[in-house]
């Protein structure tokens, strides 16, 4: 697909190579970055090079009357006015112009608009619409004319106060391996932008979990991994530091009828720095630690890669899957772990065609 954008919203900077020649470009940059481990193959999974983020946000940029969604940087020189986006999917895509249409024949809502998140699942399109000012009861008339229009779910967001008008969650479904799995994700909590390849990925590391007894997981999210995961493990135990994403995991577990797993909301140095402390390992938010024999731990990182104690602690145990959505730190912290793992599999998961972005997945086994 054309997209007029290309070269001034300054996104997509491989939109100029087809995409075969973006996976031998992201290849053969992976090499490089993993030369020095010794890393040389990669599986490689594509995806549909468009229509594939299924979760946005874009400022809203306001001129006169007219307001448009602004890409880039947002002074008045800088600025790129767009309708809508090719990365998005097919929903939130054609959704795009008919909303700011809409939004303009309100003066509540044209003024005092900042921006705007999508997030879609396969049942919904929640929008979020984000203000400056605290909000009340005033843009709801505004808001429910939005909602009757398009049938989307809508909620508004200011200075970290929620106002509701529908539900705050979309929920999705998708199957695996002939098992159907439900999901409710919450705005404001962490999901994959990429459905179909989330999809893969998890298939992906189910496809090689093997002799398993317990689970250790650190930033599990919404419980996207955990729940499928746990079929393989007797117990697990899974930790993520967003109220948010636990208060999600919680319901999903009811939803997919998952009963052995334990979810602690805490940030993974948290647990780590509890975890050494032998006294409070024992008691550490009611869960007993001795019940459980950890043969496997799962890790999920934000950007920023793991900080130094978990990546010892972790270091003890026999096998390790480590999904990252950045090379660079996923690299810093292979230089750690394979001091004393062997990297098994080495996975690349393409969730942004036409950007530089790479998703990787590594499995380990104790040395
Ligand atoms: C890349 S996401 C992965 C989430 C989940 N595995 C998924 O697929 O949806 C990283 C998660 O780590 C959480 N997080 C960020 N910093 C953390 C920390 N220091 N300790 C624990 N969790 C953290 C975020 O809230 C987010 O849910």
């Amino acid at each position: 697909m054309e997209c007029s954008y290309f070269g001034k919203c300054g996104s997509c900077t491989l939109y100029t190579l087809d995409y075969e020649a973006q996976v031998e470009h992201k290849k053969a940059q992976m090499q490089t970055l993993f030369k020095p481990l010794h890393v040389n193959t990669f599986e490689y999974f594509q995806t549909p090079s468009e229509h594939y983020r299924g979760r946005s946000e874009f400022r809203i940029w306001k001129e006169g009357d007219t307001i448009s969604y602004a890409m880039g940087s947002f002074d008045k020189k800088g600025a790129v006015c767009i309708e809508t986006c090719p990365k998005v999917e097919l929903k939130i895509y054609t959704l795009m112009p008919a909303l700011l249409k809409q939004i303009e024949t309100s003066t509540m809502l044209r003024e005092k608009l900042f921006a705007i998140e999508f997030l879609a699942s396969s049942e919904h399109l929640l929008v979020t619409l984000i203000y400056h000012k605290p909000l009340h009861g005033e843009w709801d008339e505004a808001a429910k004319v939005l909602e009757k229009a398009f049938g989307i779910l809508i909620i508004g967001r200011s200075r970290g106060m929620k106002r509701l008008l529908t539900q705050d969650f979309v929920e999705d479904r998708f199957e695996i391996a002939g098992k159907a799995y439900r999901y409710h994700i919450i705005e404001g909590g962490f999901s994959q932008p990429n459905r179909l390849m989330n999809q893969k990925m998890i298939s992906w590391v189910l496809s090689h979990l093997e002799n398993c007894e317990d689970l250790l997981e650190l930033y599990c999210g919404y419980g996207n991994f955990t729940i499928p995961m746990a079929q393989k493990f007797q117990k697990v135990l899974a930790t993520e530091i967003s109220k948010t994403s636990i208060k999600s995991a919680l319901q999903n577990c009811e939803l997919n009828d998952v009963h052995n797993i334990a979810f602690l909301r805490m940030s993974a140095e948290e647990l780590t720095s509890a975890l050494k402390k032998e006294r409070e390992y024992n008691r550490l938010a009611g869960i007993n630690l001795e019940e459980y024999h950890f043969s496997h731990v799962f890790v999920d990182p934000p950007r920023s890669g793991m900080d130094e104690a978990s990546l010892a602690f972790i270091s003890q145990f026999e096998n390790i899957i480590y999904i990252s959505c950045n090379p660079e730190t996923l690299k810093r912290d292979l230089e750690v772990l394979t001091k004393q793992y062997a990297i098994l599999h080495f996975a690349l998961f393409d969730q942004f065609p036409n950007t530089e972005h790479l998703e990787s997945g590594v499995i380990l086994k104790r040395l």
